[in-house]
């Protein structure tokens, strides 16, 4: 399988270099390194079996949202998450408080995905400080009940549950990665997730701020 072993690894590279490309000077995320940095997730969570493809469509048909925003003829706003926020509450192109006219606004579409690294930046710091015997599923589901669940209908919930499950182990997980040693994969993991977290933090500020959290 050596050219899925080269995938992944430059798959997790990819996530690594574009969340690294994603915040500006003045801490602006720009989109398309945001973007890029989910299409790379993605394609790493296709490699970990089927189960998971209900998971990967709905992030890529946001993924695609957003893309066709960018290239769309208002793409100009759309360069910055900043800008795109600021464009679209302006303009009156955000559901604020019921789904209606818009849904598929830059703005509610990324905050699905803003949830969903919550998940992430929690699932990599257990499986960062995890040990031998940790359990990847439990640390899935932990990080899962503590962030995204909290916005999804019990039958999300409990599909998401049972998907866990079939989640390799924390050895295979890591060989699954390809980057090397335990610690290989510890210390790529210590330089990805404050990038994550900032990125998170960014945009969770961002959004709190413009008091949209609770789109529709
Ligand atoms: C590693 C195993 C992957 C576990 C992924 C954990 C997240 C579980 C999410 C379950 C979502 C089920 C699909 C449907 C979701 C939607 O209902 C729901 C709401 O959308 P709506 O308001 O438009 O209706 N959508 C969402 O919340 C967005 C979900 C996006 C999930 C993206 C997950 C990507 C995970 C990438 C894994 C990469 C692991 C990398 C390790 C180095």
């Amino acid at each position: 399988m050596a050219i899925a072993s080269e995938d992944l690894k430059f798959t997790l590279q990819e996530v690594l270099d574009t969340f690294k490309s994603c915040l500006s000077e003045h801490k602006e995320v720009f989109l398309e390194h945001y973007v890029a940095g989910w299409r790379g997730l993605v394609r790493f969570m296709n490699c970990l079996g089927s189960v998971f493809s209900f998971i990967s469509k709905d992030a890529v048909n946001k993924i695609q949202i957003l893309v066709n925003h960018l290239n769309g003829e208002n793409g100009a706003h759309y360069v910055t998450i900043q800008s795109m926020v600021k464009y679209e509450l302006d303009s009156q192109l955000v559901d604020l408080t019921k789904r209606g006219s818009f849904p598929e606004s830059g703005c509610r579409t990324l905050l699905r995905l803003h949830r969903a690294l919550r998940w992430l930046e929690l699932f990599l710091e257990r499986l960062r400080t995890s040990t031998e015997d940790s359990n990847t599923s439990v640390m899935c589901s932990e990080a899962y009940n503590e962030s995204l669940a909290q916005h999804h209908a019990w039958i999300i919930r409990k599909a998401a549950g049972t998907a866990f499950w079939a989640l390799p182990g924390r050895a295979t997980f890591f060989d699954v990665l390809n980057v090397g040693s335990p610690e290989q994969v510890m210390a790529v993991l210590g330089d990805t997730l404050p990038l994550i977290s900032e990125v998170y933090k960014v945009t969770e500020d961002l959004y709190a701020q413009n008091n949209i959290l609770e789109l529709p």
